[in-house]
């Protein structure tokens, strides 16, 4: 069953405090944390890899994992990287829950979803804002979520192109059990849209690392999502 979920992209965080911020998120609410992994070729920009998302694994562990007492939380990997099959082993290892490609970086989109799948973790396909919706009415039924960019990747802070709300509405129309993710430019002031358009999953960043008080912005987020779903009679 489809509910809301926000995943506070760390790209926003302050990366010498990455684990306290990311603490700090997840005991706010937020119940994934979105890892933004860009390569300087698919994306023009370069942020991070596996070795912080191992350690920050070692501070934030895996939500089933009852050895520990720290903050848990959902790894979404959202892998901005040409040739995303070369690295689905690697982020495996490293700690990921969920491994996002990018439909225009790949030749074989169900191979890649199907090697996702095949290491046990879920898998998802992304669209840049200048790609068909209609690419991903085939892979559909074989993905765990779809994800809706709502800027152009490679950089947080953008302004939310409200142009992409057409493409999450046709997806929950179609696939109304799917995870639909929007990224880029959510907050308090786009996420009406966002959720009114059927979106489940909200990558948030400055929005939330940058908020005074990020317990409110994500329950705000979270009740925006709820309502909608509630009343497409998607959510008990
Ligand atoms: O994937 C991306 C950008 O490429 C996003 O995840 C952004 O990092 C979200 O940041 P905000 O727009 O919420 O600040
Ligand atoms: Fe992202």
């Amino acid at each position: 069953m489809v509910k809301p979920i926000v995943a506070p992209s760390i790209l926003a965080s302050d990366f010498a405090n990455l684990a306290c911020g990311c603490h700090k998120v997840i005991n706010a609410g937020a119940d994934w944390l979105h890892i933004d992994v860009m390569d300087g070729h698919f994306v023009p920009n370069i942020t991070l890899g596996q070795p912080i998302v191992a350690s920050l694994r070692k501070a934030v562990p895996r939500v089933d994992d009852n050895s520990s007492s720290a903050p848990k939380a959902f790894f979404d990997c959202h892998m901005m990287v040409e040739s995303p099959e070369k690295w689905v082993t690697d982020f495996v290892k490293c700690g990921a829950d969920q491994f996002t490609f990018h439909y225009e970086a790949t030749k074989d989109p169900l191979a890649l979803v199907k090697l996702i799948k095949s290491h046990n973790i879920r898998a998802a396909c992304a669209i840049k804002p200048g790609t068909p919706v209609d690419v991903l009415f085939e892979l559909g039924p074989h993905l765990d979520m779809a994800l809706v960019m709502t800027v152009e990747p490679g950089f947080g802070g953008q302004k939310f192109m409200i142009d992409m709300m057409p493409k999450v509405e046709a997806l929950r129309n179609k696939f109304p059990q799917l995870d639909i993710q929007v990224d880029g430019g959510l907050g308090k002031d786009t996420i009406p849209h966002a959720a009114k358009a059927g979106a489940n999953v909200i990558v948030a960043g400055t929005s939330v690392f940058t908020a005074e008080n990020p317990s409110e912005v994500i329950s705000f987020m979270k009740a925006e999502v709820s309502d909608n779903l509630q009343s497409r009679g998607l959510l008990n």
